[in-house]
């Protein structure tokens, strides 16, 4: 047993107090005639995804969101899934919708993502959304990078001219945190760490502020982290064992500050989709009122 010295990020605590500010938004939405709608398409049987797409439908419950569910088989053509896409496009009760990820490897994920219409991308991962973000416009955000910047801002873990380790270059977190935490209003500096990285141990050594999103279980280990540093566990295995997040038990004893995978960043990015969703409505109501 280690002795825990570590703050904990109450991921699901700090949901909480989002799904208030969501709730009385939603209602306002509500009070104008815009109902919001999320929908989400799910292909195949993979039990990890099946419960992330029940949890966000259980969250659209508790805001006053609409839920559009679309699961599929694991055999459909890419031509058929492109179907559905188009139909949730054109679907005006769906005002913003995710495809859950990863798809089966018959299917082209990326002509996917870029087909879905950027409006209603509440993941934040089409590329025109993508680009926006790296210019720097307005736009919705990847919600895990989102919920991690929201975490360490509620717990104030300072950010401006941290260095913050990111360790892992998937397409839902490593790549895109990056680009949030290098923006003039948080100010860190970054390095990508990935399977290629010579020295993982020295890198994450030199981190602030430690992002695991690798999906390795037990990576991330107390030797590999300076004392005080801050580290957020977002990388999930489903191992015999149960749920495994890539970092070790015994970082507790090191770290500063320390996400728990599970409750940590997790319920952050299911809240964050929500909120995407909710922006959207928002930003739909402005241009109208605007005409
Ligand atoms: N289209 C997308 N696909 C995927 C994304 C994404 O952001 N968009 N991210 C992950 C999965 N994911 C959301 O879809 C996700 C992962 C984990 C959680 C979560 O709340 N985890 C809980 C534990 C849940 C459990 O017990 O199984 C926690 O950390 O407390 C929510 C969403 C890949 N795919």
């Amino acid at each position: 047993m280690w002795a825990v010295t570590a703050l904990v990020l109450d991921g699901k605590k700090t949901r909480d107090e989002l799904f208030e500010s969501f709730r009385a938004r939603v209602a306002a939405l509500r009070d104008r005639g815009l109902v919001p709608g999320l929908g989400t398409v799910l292909v195949g049987d993979d039990p990890g995804s099946h419960s992330y797409v029940k949890g966000k439908h259980a969250d659209c419950a508790k805001v006053g969101i609409e839920s559009i569910r679309r699961d599929l088989p694991a055999e459909i053509t890419q031509a058929e899934l492109e179907a559905v896409i188009d139909e949730l496009n054109a679907d005006p009760g769906c005002t913003g919708y995710i495809v859950q990820l990863p798809l089966p490897q018959h299917i082209d994920e990326n002509a996917i993502l870029e087909r879905i219409d950027p409006a209603k991308d509440a993941d934040g991962l089409h590329p025109t959304n993508l680009g926006r973000l790296v210019l720097g416009a307005d736009g919705p955000l990847p919600c895990t990078p989102h919920g991690i910047v929201h975490l360490l801002r509620r717990y104030d873990v300072p950010l401006d001219g941290a260095h913050v380790v990111v360790v892992g270059r998937g397409v839902t977190v490593g790549r895109p945190i990056g680009l949030l935490l290098t923006r003039r209003s948080e100010n860190a500096t970054v390095t990508l760490c990935h399977t290629g990285t010579r020295d993982l141990g020295a890198e994450v050594r030199r981190a602030d502020i430690v992002i695991a999103a690798a999906g390795v279980p037990g990576l991330i280990t107390a030797d590999m982290v300076k004392p005080g540093a801050a580290v957020l566990d977002v990388g999930v295995s489903r191992t015999a064992d149960g749920l495994r997040g890539d970092v070790a038990a015994d970082v507790a004893e090191v770290a500063g500050h320390l996400s728990p995978n599970p409750g940590g960043v997790g319920p952050l990015t299911r809240a964050f989709l929500l909120g995407n969703v909710i922006d959207a409505a928002e930003r739909d109501l402005a241009r109208s009122d605007s005409v």
